[in-house]
């Protein structure tokens, strides 16, 4: 997979050298750049941005930077070197877009090719996504309900949760199987140890060696888990998905 990153903050980026997603690009598992925005801005000052046509506060990102960041970020990518397969996909983060979640964390580690734009200030002038449907899929893209200085840090969250999920970059993938969000539900607690801390005892069942009932005690906190923190996720479930066990709970 290659992954592009646009930021006028390009340092901010730089914690995807580290830890699981530094290796893998070391490994060649992932391809990522990161290039500054005011590269392609061409006069003295750098200007990446300009107060807003109808007024009102703060500032706007200028179309033309990006529109050549962007260009030039495409054509680096699989599909630039002439493969037809898939168009990049173009994640704008942005409190106006689709909410991210693990599924769209799943879809988007499938595809060749992600360009995330970071925009700041009070956003990216709305005629780049426009102009960008001609040769990406646009996905204004959001993290949740709140407002951030910026695309950056949505983008660090973004990549993690993306590009753990290519094959080879997380040494055990029987560790994806039972995280959060893996089966609709959130993960069962988890414990090591010593078995008896500060007075606090490991759940005797844990302790058995009995699986199926150490299976069954997880799947109840799993339910126990999402009903009482993310009610949301239960009403959401197939209920094809759950046993006779599972109702009980
Ligand atoms: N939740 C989010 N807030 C913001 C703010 C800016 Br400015 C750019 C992107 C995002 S994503």
């Amino acid at each position: 997979m290659r992954i592009d990153v646009v930021s006028i903050f390009p340092e901010y980026l730089s914690a995807l050298d580290l830890s699981l997603i530094g290796k893998a690009r070391e490994q060649g598992l992932l391809q990522l750049t990161v290039t500054d925005l005011r590269e392609f801005t061409a006069d003295r000052h750098r200007t990446v941005d300009d107060t807003p046509y109808g007024g009102g506060a703060g500032m706007v990102m200028k179309p033309e930077p990006w529109a050549l960041a962007l260009d030039a970020a495409r054509t680096r990518g699989p599909a630039g070197a002439g493969a037809p397969e898939q168009r990049p996909v173009l994640v704008v983060p942005s409190p106006a877009g689709e909410v991210f979640t693990q599924a769209t964390a799943r879809e988007l580690a499938l595809r060749e090719h992600l360009v995330f734009a970071c925009g700041r200030y009070e956003g990216i002038d709305e005629r780049v996504v426009e102009w960008s449907r001609e040769h990406f899929e646009v996905r204004p893209m959001s993290l949740g309900d709140y407002v951030l200085n910026g695309g950056e840090v949505a983008v660090l969250a973004m990549v993690e949760a993306i590009g753990r999920l290519v094959p080879g970059v997380i040494g055990n993938p029987e560790s994806l199987v039972e995280e959060s969000h893996s089966d609709g539900l959130l993960e069962y607690p988890v414990y090591t140890k010593p078995a008896l801390w500060r007075d606090r005892p490991v759940p005797e069942v844990l302790l058995s060696g009995h699986h199926g009932r150490i299976a069954r005690w997880r799947r109840d906190r799993q339910l126990q888990r999402t009903a009482a923190r993310r009610p949301d996720l239960v009403a959401a479930l197939d209920p094809a998905g759950l046993d006779r066990a599972d109702r009980d709970v």
